[in-house]
């Protein structure tokens, strides 16, 4: 590093003034942006007072009370935009296991006044709405640095992937962190490029990682933004800017409030190595990708094990450990598949399996056919969707869709966007056949989780036989998939001749179990010893039931 253990600096206006690689300046950006990809900003445009406002807000946001903020818990519902507790934030590298210790309020674009999202204080999102707008043109200027940085044009960049750019608002606070502990764990930035300000400069924290492998603790003055490079910036450079990796350590007695501007390209911008920074020496490195998809693919496996550990947890299930091999093995267009099997494994109504899928599931859905082919179902959603579909018009294209029962036409009229008052049918559609009475709610009334009993109210449901000894039971019909809930007290079971079948659980106490196809299973009480190989004890079992599980 030239600086010693600090950023580079680089000063707005004179990347406003140079016109050539040749310029010190934009020397200097470039050495930056291929060192580190991280550079302090200075002289830039930002209004002191919109500044001292956007922390005042923050602040008063996060020393709400709890609950006062849970109301503007972040959901599928608000677009992701909202509250995410201490604890509970998702850090776009699944590198992160543990939680991240800050609380955030993530706000895409400031919502609109006719979307009726809450205001968590008054005035919240005409405030934000200020900082994004001055954030969007503090980045422009830094695009024109970096179009020369790489030897194009001025308004290179902007004019290829910038003109309606995806960009994002993150405040954030940071308590004191214990020893040892991160505030946020290290991760890439997988977007283009990111702004930070914070709001002293007593309290840093933010810790970048060095070519060398150490890590730099970065020095900034209060409201001085670090900008970074993201992925996609080092996917379209073929690797000569970084992408660096960074985390944040509050080590000091105060709080750290940060604001955090993550500014991407548009969502259809074609990601591919831009001509300067191919050579024979250096062989393009990665394949063509859209900012949305490249976006979308390092979410979404963040966003899926985000679900499932809240899921399991909620069920105090001992899958945990287990997480990353079950992202894995779902995150590429399986998801709906997952949720299903948790709800049938879990004996989840409908509605929820549906809920858990909303929270999880990527809102694009890739779908095409060959020119010659498209059905013509599809054909006649797409010509009533026309080039710019309102909402109407996607509602009754997608309600027709989904009467056709065509999944992927379906899927395709939810490209141009999903109207809130079709999500919990769309779901549905997409979970498959499963209609219950449920199934006739919407979403909104679901949130709240059904008491135990009426959950298994629209399943059949049989008493078995008082058990002892061992029993075997036929399923009532072999050829359906079904699961069985275990009484408190039945103490033991084993299917036999199962094609598929899961006992969970304990061992001895399970709670609950499935098989498929033909099969008969063996339940123990106490008093049997094939299961845990011990003679009689405890009380003599009650009861249990079958469930069918329709979904
Ligand atoms: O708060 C900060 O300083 C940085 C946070 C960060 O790296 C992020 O949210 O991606
Ligand atoms: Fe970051």
């Amino acid at each position: 590093m030239a600086e010693a253990e600090n950023l580079r600096t680089v000063h707005v206006p004179d990347l406003l003034n140079a016109s050539s690689q040749e310029d010190l300046s934009v020397q200097l950006l470039r050495d930056a942006c291929c060192e580190t990809g991280f550079f302090l900003v200075t002289g830039h445009s930002l209004p002191q007072d919109l500044l001292d406002k956007m922390f005042a807000m923050s602040k008063n946001f996060f020393e709400l009370p709890e609950e006062e903020k849970l109301r503007f818990t972040s959901s599928e519902r608000t677009g992701w935009r909202g509250f995410n507790p201490y604890g509970s934030g998702q850090n776009c590298s699944l590198a992160v296991k543990r939680p991240e210790l800050k609380e955030t309020f993530y706000c895409g674009e400031p919502p609109a006044e006719s979307e009726g999202l809450a205001e968590p204080l008054p005035g919240f999102y005409s405030q934000l709405r200020s900082f994004h707008g001055a954030l969007l043109e503090l980045s422009r200027a830094l695009l024109r640095g970096l179009s020369l940085a790489l030897g194009l044009a001025p308004g290179h960049l902007a004019d290829l992937a910038f003109t309606a750019p995806v960009a994002k608002v993150l405040m954030a606070f940071y308590p004191p962190a214990h020893e040892g502990d991160l505030s946020c764990g290290a991760h890439t930035d997988c977007g283009f490029l990111t702004l930070v300000c914070q709001d002293s400069s007593e309290t840093q924290g933010l810790q970048v990682k060095k070519p060398d492998g150490t890590w730099l603790s970065v020095k900034t003055d209060r409201y001085t933004p670090v900008a970074n490079l993201g992925d996609l910036a080092q996917r379209w450079t073929n690797d000569l800017f970084r992408s660096s990796w960074h985390r944040v350590r509050n080590v000091s007695s105060s709080p750290r409030f940060s604001l955090v501007f993550f500014n991407n390209m548009d969502e259809d911008a074609e990601v591919e190595c831009l001509p300067s920074c191919e050579s024979a020496e250096r062989p393009k490195k990665y394949a063509k990708t859209t900012c949305g998809e490249y976006v979308a693919s390092k979410m979404s496996p963040a966003r899926l094990r985000l679900a499932l550990t809240k899921f399991y947890a909620s069920r105090k299930s001992d899958k945990l450990g287990n997480l990353d091999k079950i992202v894995e093995r779902y995150v590429d267009g399986r998801v709906v598949e997952l949720w299903a099997s948790l709800g049938s494994k879990y004996n989840l109504p409908p509605s929820s399996a549906v809920q858990w899928l909303a929270s999880t599931l990527d809102s694009r859905v890739a779908v095409q056919w060959p020119a010659e082919a498209v059905p013509e179902v599809a054909q006649r959603a797409l010509d009533e969707l026309g080039e710019d579909p309102d909402e109407a018009c996607v509602a009754s294209c997608l309600r027709s869709a989904m009467k056709d029962g065509d999944l992927r036409v379906s899927a395709m009229v939810f490209i141009h966007g999903c109207p809130e008052s079709q999500r919990p049918a769309l779901w549905r559609t997409l979970l498959g056949p499963g209609r219950t009475a449920e199934d006739q709610q919407t979403l909104r009334e679901r949130r709240e989780p059904p008491a135990r009993e009426s959950q298994v109210s629209s399943v059949d449901r049989f008493r078995g036989p008082e058990i002892r000894g061992s029993t075997q039971l036929q399923p009532p019909d072999s050829a359906l998939s079904f699961l069985f809930v275990a009484a408190p007290g039945l103490r033991g079971v084993e299917s036999k001749d199962a094609v598929r079948d899961e006992v969970g659980g304990d061992r001895r106490v399970p709670g609950w179990g499935r098989c498929q196809g033909r099969k008969s299973i063996s339940l123990a009480d106490p008093s049997a010893s094939f299961i845990s190989g011990r003679g009689p004890s405890g009380p003599a079992s009650e009861d249990f039931h079958w469930v069918h599980a329709k979904f």
